[in-house]
C-alpha cells in the first residue's frame, strides 16, 4: 500500500490526468478525457444493471423552495447544503429555487401526477446527474464535492411495505454486482437511527477501507416508508377502489464510486485499473529501432485489429519517444495489460505480455489464440484485484469486547466490530467516548453483553474513523 493516501490519492488525479481541482469553484472540478473514460465505464455497469427493471430519466435540476420545504425532516437535513438561485438575469426570482441536493422533491410531485391506481405501481426509475451541496467539511475530489457530478439516483414506488423491503434488498443485491465488477471489498451495515437519510425509514449503507484505515460511504439504500408520500400525497387506488399512500425506497452512488476504485487498487507506481473499467485494456508498446521499424509497426496493427476484433479496448503507442517512458506513462495509468513487440519479438513471432496489477512477463505467441490468452490474462487480473480488495478488508476489521481498545484499533487503521445493544444512547455514548462514529449494525446476535452497557448484545455493529 501507499505511504501517505491522502497526499497520494491527491497526486494520482493530476497525474493520471483524472480529474484538474483547479476549476475556480471550492469542490468542484473537471472531469479530463482519462478519467471521463474511467467514469463512462464504471457508471455503465450500474446502467446496465438498472435498466433491466428500472427506466432512466432526466428531471430538473432546480426545485421551487415550497417543494423542498415541504418535507420538514429532509429539508432539515439538507438545510445548511442547499445551493440557491434567487435571479433570473437582472430580475429577483419571486421565488428561489434551489439546485437539486438530491432529486426526492424535484420527483415525488410528479410521482403524485402520475401514480393513480394499483396498475400504475411499482415505479422504478433513475437518472444519472449532478447535484450539489454547499459541504461545510473539508472538501476533498471525488470525495467530499460540492458538485457531486455523478449522482446516480434511483426512486422506487410499491403498493405494500413488503414489496418496499424487497425493494432494498434487490438494491442491495444490484450493489454487490456492481462494486464486485469493480473489484472493490465492502461493508454492509444499516446506519444508526441519528444518521440515516433524512425522511427515511431506515438506511443500508455500503463502505470500502480506504487504505489510510477510514471509511467512505460509496452507496446508501434508503427505505423511505410512507413519509414523502403522505408529503407529496403519492396515493393509489387499489383494487377494492380504496386509496392508499405507496411505499417508496431511493438508492444512489456518486463520484466516490470512481475514488474507490482509484484508492483500493492504486500503488505507489499509479493506477490499477480492473479491466472492466480501463480506458485502454490492453497497451501496445512497439520497441522501434531504425532498422525493421516498419514491420514492428505493422504487426503491431494487426495485433491491434485482432484484439479488437474481440471487444477488447486497445491501444497502440507509437508515439517518437523512448520505450521506458511509455511504459512508465501506462504504469501510471494503470492499463491491466501491456504487449511489448521489438524486432526480436517479431521474428521469433511472440510478443512479451506484462500484467499491471502483479509483476508478471509471460510470452504469448503471435497466433490465433492471442485475443483469447490476453483475455485469460484480464480476467486473471480483476479477480486478483478483487482478491488483493477482500484480504486487506478482512485484515482491517477487528473484533473487541473492550471499549477502551477501539481507538488504537482504529487508529491503527481497522474498522471494529463489537457487540451493542442498540439503545441510541449508549450508541451516542460509545461515540463520544471512542472519537469515532458507529457505522451502523451488521447482524441480531441473542449471546453476549453490549461493550458499553449491562444490557445484553443485540446487534454486531461497526465503528469506523470515516471521511
Ligand atoms: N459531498 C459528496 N461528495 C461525493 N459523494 C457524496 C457526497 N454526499 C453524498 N455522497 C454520496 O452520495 C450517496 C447518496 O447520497 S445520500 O444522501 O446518502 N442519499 C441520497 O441522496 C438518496 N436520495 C439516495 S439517491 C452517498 O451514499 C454518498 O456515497
Ligand atoms: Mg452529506
Amino acid at each position: 500500500m501507499v505511504e501517505n493516501f491522502d497526499e497520494w490519492f491527491h497526486d494520482i488525479l493530476e497525474q493520471a490526468d483524472i480529474t484538474d481541482s483547479r476549476y475556480p469553484i471550492k469542490g468542484m472540478a473537471v472531469w479530463r478525457p482519462y478519467g471521463f473514460q474511467i467514469r463512462k465505464h464504471s457508471m455503465n455497469i450500474i446502467k446496465n444493471l438498472l435498466d433491466k427493471d428500472h427506466d432512466e430519466v432526466l428531471f430538473p435540476m432546480l426545485v421551487p423552495e415550497t417543494e423542498l420545504a415541504k418535507e420538514g425532516i429532509h429539508v432539515k437535513g439538507f438545510e445548511d447544503e442547499v445551493y440557491w438561485v434567487t435571479k433570473g438575469g437582472q430580475r429577483e426570482l419571486n421565488e428561489q429555487l434551489a439546485l437539486r441536493p438530491t432529486s426526492e422533491t424535484a420527483i415525488y410531485p410528479m410521482y403524485s401526477l402520475w401514480i393513480r391506481t394499483h396498475i400504475d405501481l411499482p415505479i422504478k426509475m433513475y437518472q444519472i446527474v449532478n447535484t450539489f451541496r454547499y459541504e461545510t467539511k473539508h472538501t476533498r475530489p471525488l470525495i467530499r464535492v460540492r458538485e457531486i457530478t455523478t449522482f446516480k439516483e434511483a426512486h422506487t414506488a410499491h403498493a405494500t411495505k413488503e414489496e418496499s423491503d424487497e425493494q432494498v434488498q434487490d438494491f442491495i443485491a444490484m450493489y454487490k454486482e456492481f462494486f464486485d465488477d469493480l473489484g472493490l471489498a465492502y461493508l454492509i451495515s444499516k446506519r444508526p437511527e441519528w444518521d440515516k437519510f433524512p425522511g427515511a425509514d431506515y438506511t443500508m449503507a455500503f463502505d470500502v477501507i480506504m487504505p489510510n484505515g477510514k471509511t467512505l460511504q460509496i452507496g446508501t439504500i434508503h427505505n423511505l416508508g410512507q413519509t414523502f408520500a403522505k408529503t407529496f400525497d403519492i396515493t393509489f387506488e387499489d383494487k377494492d377502489g380504496e386509496h392508499k399512500l405507496v411505499y417508496q425506497t431511493c438508492a444512489g452512488v456518486s463520484d466516490r464510486v470512481i475514488a474507490s476504485v482509484i484508492g483500493m487498487h492504486g500503488d505507489d507506481k499509479g493506477l490499477r485499473l480492473p479491466p472492466k473499467v480501463s480506458p485502454n485494456q490492453v497497451t501496445i508498446i512497439p520497441i522501434l529501432f531504425k532498422k525493421g521499424k516498419e514491420e514492428v509497426l505493422a504487426k503491431c496493427a494487426e495485433i491491434k485489429e485482432q484484439l479488437e476484433a474481440k471487444g477488447l479496448r486497445v491501444n497502440l503507442d507509437d508515439r517518437d519517444i523512448r520505450p521506458g517512458k511509455k511504459f512508465n506513462d501506462w504504469e501510471l495509468k494503470g492499463t491491466p495489460i501491456k504487449l511489448e513487440l521489438g524486432p526480436r519479438d517479431l521474428e521469433n513471432n511472440i510478443t512479451i505480455a506484462m500484467r499491471r496489477d502483479e509483476e508478471e512477463k509471460i510470452e504469448l505467441a503471435l497466433d490465433d489464440d492471442l485475443a483469447d490468452n490476453v483475455i485469460k490474462l484480464l480476467n486473471k487480473s480483476s479477480e486478483n484485484l478483487s482478491n488483493q480488495s477482500w484480504t486487506f478488508q478482512d485484515e482491517h476489521v477487528k473484533f473487541t469486547d473492550n471499549i477502551d481498545e477501539i481507538a488504537q484499533l482504529v487508529e491503527a487503521g481497522n474498522v471494529v466490530s463489537f457487540r451493542w445493544c442498540g439503545d441510541e444512547a449508549i450508541g451516542k455514548e460509545i461515540e463520544e467516548k471512542t472519537g469515532y462514529d458507529i457505522l451502523g449494525i451488521q447482524e441480531e446476535i441473542s449471546e453476549g453483553k453490549c461493550i458499553a452497557s449491562d444490557n445484553d448484545a443485540q446487534y454486531m455493529a461497526l465503528i469506523a474513523k470515516t471521511y
